[in-house]
């Protein structure tokens, strides 16, 4: 099953507590990402071979015939994917690069505590009353929102940047590229737009700790700590591909219910602050990892063809 799943992902193996893997990784700042999870666990773990997805779609689709191998693990999938979710690497390294992270999005443990700061520094009363969106057009459910902030300003700031794939103004909706804005200043609105992109986007976990209030666009694409967060609990759940109308009607209604609307962002800032933490991750990652390996049925052998990552020597 794992040589039928090899094709998928990066295969890692935990051997005698020291970590291998192919030779070859297609993101290596991706793999940067996750080896910075496994290295801690592997002096407490046994043997183990894992196949590790660095794409951002998941694989195993029972509907494309690829379902029947063996086990993959990808860090976002929809309920027609039996991929296992694992932390996406961005949680420490190889997130997108864009102009403000030339290096990519990545430690969670510095922006959770620049985005408490700056949430802190701007209260609730202070916020704009403005729905907001930054980001470029990895998929065109983000369309309305965009075209509704054209028409009303006064209602929706929404704008399309340039990521690495633009090619031209189609890839922002016939619109100049607009300035890219950093996470600490979507704090100043009061309402942030998440959506999907290719798969599931990295900015949701952000979007809770400025305070503010989250609108979730569809609920197909899922990151491993999704399911905890509860609807209207700790955001605002939106259908897939709403219409400007909907947009309209849900923000004028949190406009006239400002304290519901304000419960509603302290309760997912609440939620994320103190259970998405560094030792949470960190915590899923061995769970995940325990469990798995009670399902491997062999023993599992060294190979030469894959490189030594760690500990280092002088770890050991
Ligand atoms: O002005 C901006 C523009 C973007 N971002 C952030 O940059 C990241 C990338 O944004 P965007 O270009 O909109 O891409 P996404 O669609 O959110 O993410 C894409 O990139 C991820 C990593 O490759 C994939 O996992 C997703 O599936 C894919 O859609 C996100 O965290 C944004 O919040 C900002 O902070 N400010």
């Amino acid at each position: 099953m794992i040589e039928s799943s090899a094709r998928y992902g990066t295969k890692y193996k935990i051997y005698g507590h020291r970590l291998y893997r192919d030779a070859n990784c297609m993101f290596p700042a991706r793999c940067e990402g996750i080896e910075h999870f496994l290295l801690p666990l592997v002096a407490t773990l046994p043997d183990m071979d894992l196949i590790i997805n660095t794409r951002d779609y998941p694989q195993l689709n029972a509907a494309w015939g690829n379902a029947a191998g063996g086990p993959v693990f990808s860090f976002s999938k929809t309920k027609e994917y039996r991929d296992i979710m694992y932390p996406a690497w961005t949680f420490w390294a190889g997130g997108p690069a864009t102009k403000l992270h030339p290096r990519g999005i990545g430690r969670w443990d510095q922006m959770r505590e620049k985005l408490e700061k700056r949430a802190a520094a701007i209260p609730w009363s202070q916020k704009r009353s403005l729905g907001f969106f930054r980001g470029s057009r990895t998929s065109d459910e983000r369309d309305s929102l965009i075209l509704l902030s054209r028409r009303n300003p006064e209602l929706v700031e929404a704008q399309y940047t340039k990521n690495q794939g633009w090619k031209s103004p189609k890839d922002t909706l016939d619109a100049p590229a607009a300035d890219e804005v950093s996470f600490e200043d979507h704090c100043k609105y009061k309402y942030l737009f998440n959506f999907r992109g290719v798969a599931a986007s990295f900015r949701l976990k952000h979007l809770f700790l400025c305070k503010s209030l989250v609108f979730h666009v569809g609920d197909e694409w899922q990151e491993f700590f999704y399911d905890q967060l509860k609807p209207w609990v700790h955001y605002v759940p939106l259908k897939s591909y709403p219409s400007q109308q909907e947009y309209e009607h849900i923000l004028s209604f949190f406009k006239k219910n400002d304290a519901l609307a304000q419960e509603i962002a302290q309760r997912g800032y609440d939620f994320i602050w103190e259970h998405l933490r560094m030792k949470d991750i960190k915590c899923y990652w061995r769970k995940l990892l325990k469990r798995y390996v009670k399902l491997l049925q062999y023993e599992v052998k060294p190979e030469d063809q894959l490189i030594y990552i760690g500990p280092k020597k002088d770890e050991l």
